[in-house]
């Protein structure tokens, strides 16, 4: 994971920025460079309004100084960025290593375009190296675990699934004040159908898999960035 990559990737972004524009902020540190250099422009007089993905973005756009809404008042929005854990040449990814998948899959699909913005290492041939997060509303979340494993056995997904929890050994809640699972499987044979048959599971509240919501990838380099499109 290269900072200099997130960053020029962040730099790049904000081409694609133009005043009077409705943005979803995404959540984590690539994140971070372009909702910092956006917040630079917005000092220079830049007029946009943001939706953040989480209380930890919210709270850096506030800081800032960049005008802030919610999917209430402001339902449509013109381009989510957000950064991702991985992405494949479909632009499939996974996300949620920072434990905002839900806010970042609701504004991102609220939004007419998602870019992604990453570093080199996250660009995969195949996604699951990286454990994929499940939401899961706290109630029985056990039972529900046992049901994620199943199901995703039924995929051809093997591996741990274990709460995500802070050095403490207490569990950690999202924003929303449910758990995450990080279910280690190594290699997703087939994310979409993965992806459609964990959200059936009672208790889940959604997982890390975004199908066919990222229309552009930003991939910061060492020198710049490459744009990439999702292929077919
Ligand atoms: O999905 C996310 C948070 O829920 C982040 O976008 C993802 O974890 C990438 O983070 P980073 O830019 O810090 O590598």
């Amino acid at each position: 994971m290269s900072d200099a990559q997130k960053r020029h990737a962040a730099i790049r972004a904000l081409d694609f920025v133009e005043g009077g524009m409705k943005l979803g902020l995404g959540t984590g540190s690539t994140a971070e460079h372009f909702v910092r250099l956006l917040g630079e422009r917005v000092a220079e007089g830049l007029n946009v309004v943001g939706v953040p993905t989480s209380e930890r973005t919210a709270a850096l756009a506030e800081e800032l100084g960049i005008p802030l809404t919610n999917l209430d008042e402001t339902p449509e929005l013109d381009i989510t960025f957000d950064g991702a854990d991985e992405l494949d040449s479909q632009l499939r990814l996974i996300k949620g290593g920072g434990g905002a998948l839900l806010r970042e899959k609701i504004v991102a699909t609220a939004s007419k375009r998602m870019i992604v913005l990453a570093d080199t290492s996250k660009v995969v041939k195949t996604l699951g190296k990286f454990p994929l997060p499940v939401e899961v509303i706290p109630f029985g979340s056990r039972v529900t675990a046992m049901k994620i494993a199943e199901t995703a056995r039924a995929f051809g997904c093997e591996g741990p699934i274990e709460p995500r929890d802070d050095d403490y050994d207490v569990p950690f809640l999202t924003d929303s004040e449910n758990f995450i699972y990080d279910c280690q499987f190594g290699a997703i044979p087939d994310p979409d159908g993965l992806s459609r048959a964990l959200n059936l599971i009672p208790g889940v509240v959604d997982n890390g898999l975004f199908i066919s919501i990222a229309s552009l990838a930003i991939v910061g380099t060492d020198k710049g960035a490459d744009l990439i499109e999702p292929k077919p």
